[in-house]
């Protein structure tokens, strides 16, 4: 599999605090699965801001689909961010727009003819288990519905990287549980997937992802799989 994210020696500081994150050094398989976890503050969101380019490393290197994000143009910036899909914890939705035209939204930014957006959004709305929902507004929907448009609507350009932050940290149980179902059949066909999460519980339903653990600001025992993380069975 290629290296579809590489960081190396990455590291990152907000103004002249100390170094949020230090000497990060990873890779990211095309087609492979990840979690990310570690305590509250350890810079998981840090992390994941510089793999989708919201944030620029003070020093080091992040390496997307082969290229230097750091060398890349202006320009350039946009076409790469939308190579990426971005799951938020607090779901970042257009309160006033329908869940439709949310999921709509980046094929309207992208300049998709409206033709060509009725099909796909019905299709994402079908596989989050909304199809009854198009025309419901966010506040109108429950935690796990707004969470399930913000996943349609972050897969619907077909991104090569899902990121997660917390996705499920302000829904259910069960609910949790589904929307990890959602990222698993992402997955299966073909995404890279990444997901941050202090839920533990998580982590064993997907046998095979991969185990990323940061310590304030450092990432801990090299990646394996965790087939046996703690609080599982
Ligand atoms: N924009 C910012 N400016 C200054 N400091 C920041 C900024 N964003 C994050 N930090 C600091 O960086 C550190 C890591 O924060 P980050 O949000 O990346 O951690 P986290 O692991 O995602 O935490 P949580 O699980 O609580 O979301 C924290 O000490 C935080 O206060």
């Amino acid at each position: 599999m290629a290296n579809i994210v590489q960081f190396e020696n990455v590291g990152l500081r907000y103004g002249t605090g100390p170094e949020t994150l230090s000497d990060v050094s990873f890779t990211l398989q095309s087609g492979a699965f990840y979690f990310l976890t570690g305590a509250s503050g350890a810079g998981k969101t840090s992390l994941l801001k510089l793999l989708y380019l919201a944030q620029r490393p003070s020093r080091g290197i992040v390496r997307l689909f082969g290229e230097d994000a750091g060398t890349l143009p202006r320009t350039r910036l946009p076409g790469f961010r939308r190579r990426i899909g971005v799951v938020f914890q607090d779901f970042r939705l257009v309160p006033h727009l329908s869940a439709y035209d949310n999921i709509a939204l980046p094929l309207r930014v992208a300049g998709v003819s409206e033709s060509d957006v009725e099909a796909p959004v019905r299709e994402m709305l079908a596989w989050v288990g909304l199809t009854d929902r198009g025309r419901a507004k966010p506040p109108t929907l429950s935690g796990g519905e707004q969470q399930r448009v913000a996943i349609a609507r972050a897969v619907i350009g077909r991104p090569e990287v899902l990121v997660a932050d917390e996705p499920t940290g302000n829904v259910d149980p069960d609910m949790a549980e589904r929307l990890l179902h959602l990222f698993d059949s992402l997955n299966r066909l073909g995404t890279t997937v990444i997901v941050a999460t202090h839920d533990f519980h998580l982590l064993n339903r997907i046998p095979n992802a991969h185990m990323m653990r940061l310590e304030k600001g450092r990432l801990g025992d090299p990646m394996g799989t965790l087939r046996n993380p703690p609080g599982a069975a």
